[in-house]
């Protein structure tokens, strides 16, 4: 209860200082401030959460032959490095931080350096709220600071959030020290829009799949499957409301995509258009550079967000990860090929499915092979639900009850009642 006093006091210094933590997060990341109040919302709501679990931890009494009993008990890991993406910097730091924090552990959390900000600040709430000095712990820097969190003697568990290589590197190095890992990798999720859906759901939830962040979202639903019954009426409304979305300065209120992380990364999504283009896909709409009027903003890394048509399941950008704003809509014609083609990718993070069949909903959720699934909405991500990967986007989950499975460890303890029955 006293974990839970003190994360319940964090939360509120957070919803507090919403407004100012959300300017840092946009001048962090880029994203628009719409969307970084939410973050701030999703973080303190996650805060709030597993303060409400912190009191909750519990082990289990098994009754044995004879009297004797044993029971288990929950117990934290020790100190845990988390290693962040840089999407979703505050955040992915509160999903990390709270569990551990409620857990009982020790954190020693290290940003992206190309979002190093808003943790700082979290840090500080923390301190404020009550959190003893050296219990949650920030450290700068790249890969070598990271790798040397992993292979610090001291360090019991490592979570991280991150690409698909690197998760790799952090796998190998766990191992050595037989370190427990959760990995929250990359993606590259199927939306399956089926002709009995409510259309302009599903247009809002194909939007929401491609277009939050600019696009630099591990669990998007990038490879939109479309029955082509409605593939032409879909696509009509889908390419239209894209090209409505505003761009720009991301501090502006009515701003609705900011600008991408940086210039290699604005670069390789521009170079996963114009391979797509050269493999026979069509831009249905935007996919160029964009520059804002403000003559301050001009070498900002913005770009119009993308519909791809004309595509199929071969084309690497409906095979790759790209994490910019880029829509792959592919028509399909039966239930049975869609899960196929959706299952077909060696990532298994999200997935979604838009109809008013409930069983059918059911039925192709149950069958997708993807850890975190939605039925007519996409990229809500509400704290009580466990998130996290099938297959190459990893192991474990963040939030939900789940979570604390992942930041404590069971000690059995095994009671005798009566003599000790020797066979010497
Ligand atoms: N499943 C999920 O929850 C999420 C997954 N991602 C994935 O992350 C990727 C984009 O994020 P990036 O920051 O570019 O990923 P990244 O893998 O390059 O870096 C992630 C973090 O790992 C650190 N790092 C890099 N090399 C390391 C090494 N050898 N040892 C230890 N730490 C190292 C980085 O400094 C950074 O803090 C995308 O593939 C995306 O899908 C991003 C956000 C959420
Ligand atoms: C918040 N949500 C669901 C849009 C994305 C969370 C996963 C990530 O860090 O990319």
């Amino acid at each position: 209860m006293e974990r839970s006093r003190v994360l319940l006091e964090a939360a509120r210094i957070i919803r507090e200082q919403r407004e100012e933590i959300a300017t840092l997060e946009t001048i962090n990341n880029g994203k628009s401030i719409f969307e970084a109040r939410v973050d701030i919302d999703i973080s303190w709501q996650c805060l709030e959460y597993y303060a409400g679990l912190a009191g909750s931890l519990a082990g289990e009494h098994i009754q044995l032959p004879g009297g004797s009993f044993g029971y288990t008990r929950r117990e934290p890991l020790g100190v845990c490095a988390g290693i962040g993406a840089w999407n979703y910097p505050f955040q992915v730091a509160c999903w990390k931080a709270a569990p551990a924090l409620a857990c009982g552990n020790a954190m020693v959390f290290k940003p992206s350096p190309f979002t190093p900000l808003t943790v700082v600040r979290l840090a500080e709430i923390f301190t404020e709220a009550g959190v003893p000095k050296g219990l949650f712990n920030v450290v700068q820097g790249g890969a070598a600071t990271g790798q040397f969190l992993c292979h610090h003697p001291d360090v019991a568990k490592i979570s991280f959030t991150g690409s698909v290589p690197t998760g790799i590197k952090i796998m190998g190095m766990a191992a050595k020290g037989i370190k427990p890992v959760t990995l929250e990798l990359g993606g590259k999720s199927p939306l399956i829009i089926f002709s009995d859906c409510a259309l302009e759901n599903a247009v809002n939830g194909a939007l929401m799949a491609n277009f939050l962040t600019q696009g630099e979202v591990c669990c998007n639903g990038t490879r939109v499957f479309v029955e082509r019954k409605i593939l032409d009426v879909f696509t009509k409304e889908v390419v239209k409301r894209t090209q409505k979305i505003k761009i720009g300065d991301p501090l502006l209120e009515d701003t609705r995509m900011g600008a991408l992380i940086n210039r290699p990364h604005l670069d390789r999504v521009q170079g996963f258009i114009k391979q797509a283009k050269e493999q026979g896909a069509e831009v249905l709409c935007g996919g160029d550079l964009y520059v804002p009027d403000d003559p301050k903003l001009k070498n900002g890394y913005y770009m119009q967000p993308c519909v791809l048509g004309n595509c199929t399941d071969d084309m690497t950008c409906v095979k790759e990860e790209i994490f910019g704003p880029v829509m792959s809509i592919l028509p399909f014609d039966t239930e049975e090929e869609v899960v196929e083609r959706a299952n077909n990718t060696k990532f298994g993070l999200a997935g979604g499915v838009f109809t008013r069949d409930i069983q059918k909903a059911h039925r192709v959720v149950a069958a997708l092979k993807a850890g975190m699934c939605f039925i007519n909405n996409y990229n809500i991500s509400p704290v009580e639900l466990p998130f996290g990967g099938y297959k190459a986007s990893g192991f474990g989950r963040e939030n939900g009850r789940a979570a604390m499975e992942y930041y404590s460890q069971l000690k059995t303890v095994c009671v005798e009642m009566g003599d000790v029955e020797s066979v010497f």
